[in-house]
């Protein structure tokens, strides 16, 4: 099979590579002209633009899209379109919006593919989990893709309809924040508590057989092993949270109580503020409704 790959970054790269070690043929473009030359370095037929990629692939194109959500995928769809038909498949692998994945469906003139995509950069050895949705034919069309792309058979599937795919995806994040705050509250529990416990040998004790041992986990014990075991000088800042806000703006509106999803969200943004409003007026309003001294600031 022939695949072009669109977006060459830390997960596209990965798609080449093991499209590539799967015996496929890959044509590769990316706006970062270094990228497409690693690309070509790896195996893959460099290709200039959008347009000189599908050129490339002749009929019934097969194309995986791994750029970064919103703007790239549309304006790589615009330049794409005018070279697509109802035989050609496109793959975005992205963490794409659901309801957008089903707007682009709708207007691609390719049958399209919102796909996924979970592993991170650890994938390029074990390859990926991925959550497929749209049409079957075009699922069974790509498999091959997939099985190489993914941990193998087991490790894709096809959700459903059309954005059935990131939609499991988007819910997959928020259980990914969860666990991650869970992880975090408790070594922060062994950390300040009463022992003087070495955190990475609690987190390889508990990947070894404990109840609560996971990949996570074992990112946890990667961590304290790279920056000590008080995390040496990691901020208290949490990026991202754009998928975390899909899933509880989801639940709101399914009415479907996710607390602890929106507590871990609700961290996140509170990270990144170092005075917060709310506890200002907390401490101011103690005094007003107590006579309970104010902390101030130069105090
Ligand atoms: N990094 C991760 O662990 C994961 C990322 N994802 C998703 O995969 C997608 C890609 O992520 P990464 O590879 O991490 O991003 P990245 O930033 O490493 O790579 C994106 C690549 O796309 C290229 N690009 C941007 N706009 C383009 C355009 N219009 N045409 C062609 N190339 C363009 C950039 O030059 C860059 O090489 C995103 O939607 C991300 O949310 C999904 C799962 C895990
Ligand atoms: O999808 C992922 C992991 O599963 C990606 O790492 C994604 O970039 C996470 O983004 P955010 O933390 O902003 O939701």
């Amino acid at each position: 099979m022939q695949l072009g790959v669109i977006g060459l970054g830390r997960m596209g790269r990965i798609v080449v590579d093991r499209v590539l070690d799967a015996g496929h043929d890959v044509v590769a473009f990316d706006l970062s002209e270094e990228a497409v030359a690693a690309a070509a370095d790896a195996g893959a037929e460099p290709a200039d633009s959008v347009a000189d990629l599908a050129d490339r692939l002749g009929d019934d194109k097969r194309i995986w899209l791994m750029v970064p959500a919103g703007d790239a995928v549309d304006a790589t769809l615009d330049d794409l379109d005018p070279h697509l038909d109802e035989n050609d498949v496109v793959v975005d692998g992205g963490n794409s919006h659901f309801e957008k994945s089903v707007r682009r469906a709708e207007a691609c003139s390719a049958a399209y593919l919102d796909c996924g995509t979970s592993g991170g950069p650890a994938g390029a050895e074990l390859g990926f989990s991925l959550m497929i949705g749209g049409p079957q034919w075009a699922y069974d069309e790509m498999t091959p893709v997939f099985d190489a792309v993914a941990t193998g058979p087991d490790g894709h599937d096809r959700m459903g309809e059309s954005g059935s795919g990131h939609y499991v995806k988007m819910v997959h994040n928020g259980v990914e924040y969860v666990l991650m705050q869970a992880y975090g509250e408790g070594f922060e529990l062994l950390a300040e508590g009463r022992y003087d416990l070495d955190l990475e040998s609690v987190s390889r004790t508990w990947n070894n057989g404990a109840v609560i041992r996971s990949w996570l986990l074992e990112l946890c014990e990667e961590a304290f092993r790279e920056e000590g075991t008080d995390l040496g000088d990691v901020d208290d800042h949490i990026a991202g949270g754009s998928t975390g806000t899909w899933t509880v703006q989801e639940a709101l509106e399914q009415e479907v109580p996710v607390p602890l999803i929106y507590q871990s969200l609700a961290e996140r943004f509170g990270s990144r503020a170092d005075d917060r409003f709310s506890r200002r007026l907390a401490n101011r309003l103690r005094y007003g409704f107590g006579r309970h001294e104010v902390a101030r600031k130069d105090e």
